[in-house]
């Protein structure tokens, strides 16, 4: 099996879910979606993100019109400068001597620049953290296909390895932020609006990206049999439940808090079905069931780019204000100490091959996978394309 995995090293090669051989990694590489940075960058930037992919006129108008209010600037790079930042200050604080490299995988630096500095440096071991968190074609696996086609660009195929931590949705360091966010959040309501009631009166609205509901059955490993919405919705539904009981624990609540997992920045051709409800219409139907007041909390989110200053600090507070609804948005990771610690502690685990038992993971669905499964995340609209960290069919 020792060529199963692309361009990954002899470890990953061997095709098991989770790699508990430890290897000598010499860089990280944190990899990003990458952002405009400026008025000239909005177009070029909008067809590198959907290059093939059908997306309406219309549509794409309507998010260069999101970025031109910003000055044509997403704050997407400065959040992963930052978090950079932060993560060479963890890992120096530890004593850990590895670089942090940092590409994007539509906007310059870009994956290839990375790659490129990786090979100038001398480092030929990599373990890859993409900003994501959820499985789904556009969460995990286009990440694992980019890093083949910087690899092929670059010529270092063979030269060059790259290993990816598991994806972390139900890791404590990205799952504390969301507990710390909506107890804070809940706080804030009662303290605001004297007399509600906590129970009976009060929606919490975890929000993640919609995505086409293909995609979303095809998300994890067939094996597992997540059904319609797929290890996507499923991954989502479980870090909620997680959010909720722990917040009731803190709180030390006695009754059961009203919540709900709702979609966002919907972007396809009407006609394909894509992941429900979105929040705009959720929060519509709030007043009629007696909910005086909303917290909506970014569960898909890693940090405070375009989707959430846009879609949910704009529209959707817009619809609570429209609907009579208090509103409280809780805070994204961004660079919160459990998150940069935890990033660091997926690349621990894979460097010293922590066992699987020893592994963080706050559901019952994880520890996830070091090694994807043959066809997980694959998009059926665009076909198959090789990707690194994962069985090829
Ligand atoms: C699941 C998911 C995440 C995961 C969470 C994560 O990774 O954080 C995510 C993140 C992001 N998406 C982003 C931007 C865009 N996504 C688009 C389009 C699309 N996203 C999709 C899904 C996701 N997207 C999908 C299925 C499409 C349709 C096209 C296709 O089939 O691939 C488009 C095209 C225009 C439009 O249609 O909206 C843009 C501009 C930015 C940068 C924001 C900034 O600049 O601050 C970020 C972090
Ligand atoms: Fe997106």
């Amino acid at each position: 099996m020792s060529d199963a995995v692309l361009g990954a090293t002899d470890a990953a090669a061997s095709g098991e879910p989770h790699i508990t051989e430890p290897v000598a990694y010499d860089a990280i590489l944190l990899a990003g979606f990458g952002g405009p940075e400026g008025q000239d960058d909005v177009i070029p930037f909008l067809r590198n993100v959907t290059r093939g992919r059908g997306i309406p006129e219309e549509r794409l108008e309507e998010v260069a019109h999101h970025y031109r209010h910003f000055g044509g600037v997403s704050p997407i790079n400065d959040q992963n400068r930052q978090l950079k930042a932060a993560m060479e200050a963890e890992l120096a604080a530890r004593g850990i001597d590895l670089p942090v490299l940092w590409g994007n995988r539509n906007w310059d630096p870009y994956l290839r620049d990375a790659l490129v500095e990786a090979n100038e440096r001398g480092y030929t071991k990599l373990i890859a953290i993409a900003t994501s968190a959820y499985s789904s074609y556009s969460s995990c696996r286009q990440y694992r296909e980019d890093f083949a086609i910087a690899l092929d660009e670059t010529s270092l195929f063979g030269h060059i390895s790259i290993d990816k931590v598991r994806q972390f949705f139900d890791h404590p360091g990205f799952v504390t932020p969301f507990i710390d966010g909506v107890r804070d959040g809940l706080t804030k309501v009662l303290a605001d609006n004297p007399g509600i009631d906590l129970f009976s009166e009060v929606e919490i609205l975890f929000s993640t990206h919609s995505i086409p509901s293909t995609d979303a059955a095809k998300s994890g490993p067939a094996e597992r049999g997540f059904g319609e919405g797929g290890a996507y919705a499923a991954q989502h539904h479980a870090v909620a439940e997680v959010v909720i009981e722990s917040v009731k624990r803190e709180l030390a609540l006695e009754g059961e808090l009203a919540w709900q997992l709702v979609y966002q920045s919907r972007s396809g051709p009407p006609s394909m079905p894509w992941l429900e409800p979105d929040i705009n219409d959720a929060i519509a139907e709030l007043p009629a069931r007696g909910i005086r007041a909303v917290v909506i909390v970014p569960l898909g989110f890693v940090s405070d780019h375009m989707e959430v200053l846009w879609d949910l600090d704009n529209e959707a507070t817009e619809s609570a204000e429209e609907n009579k609804l208090y509103s409280v948005r809780v805070p994204t990771p961004g660079t919160h100490s459990a998150y940069v610690t935890g990033l660091i502690d997926l690349v621990l685990e894979r460097r010293d091959g922590v066992p699987v038992e020893e592994r963080p993971a706050m559901t019952d669905l994880g520890p996830w996978y070091d090694v994807c499964r043959p066809g997980c995340c694959e998009n059926v609209r665009l076909g198959f394309k090789p990707a690194l960290s994962g069985l090829q069919p």
